[in-house]
């Protein structure tokens, strides 16, 4: 049995309506322990930096496992996510890229855009992301490391 994952999920006004339906397919997912909804609601308008770095900080204060983000595209709120000291984020809209993102970056944010992808291709996408752990013994390990000594030496 895979361990439940706590999820941040969060969104800008361009990525409203998509955070409401995955916010519900994860509340239904036996793979789910809960779902923290940071916003915005529906009358909403904050900038998606503000939702990203929210997201980031709850992720690295221990506070969640991972964090799905709806903007737009997908781009800003991975970039603002990623500013967040020991995040990993990226968009992906693909199913090896979902699958990468965790099994190779060890990713704990995906983010994706609503003006770019389908509703039913995300809400596959993310049922993938769900199933996928990293595996620290992995070849990845090692390379997922030199991104943390950067962040710690400044140097790599
Ligand atoms: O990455 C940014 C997002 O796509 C955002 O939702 C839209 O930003 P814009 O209004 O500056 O295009």
């Amino acid at each position: 049995m895979t361990d439940k994952l706590r999820i941040v999920i969060g969104c800008d006004d361009a990525g409203f309506d998509y955070k409401e339906i995955l916010k519900k397919d994860l509340e239904a997912s036996d793979l789910v322990e809960s779902v923290t909804d940071i916003g915005v609601d529906s009358a909403g308008h904050t900038a998606y930096p503000k939702i990203g770095v929210a997201a980031g900080e709850l992720v690295a204060a221990g506070e969640a496992d991972r964090a799905l983000l709806f903007c737009g595209t997908g781009i800003g709120v991975a970039m603002a996510a990623g500013k967040v000291a020991g995040i990993r984020a990226s968009v992906a809209h693909d199913s090896f890229s979902v699958e990468r993102l965790i099994l190779s970056n060890n990713a704990q944010v995906l983010t994706m855009g609503q003006r770019v992808i389908g509703i039913e291709l995300a809400r596959r996408l993310v049922r993938e992301w769900l199933t996928y752990r990293f595996d620290e013994s992995s070849a990845s390990a090692e390379k997922v490391a030199v991104l943390s000594e950067y962040e710690a030496t400044g140097s790599c």
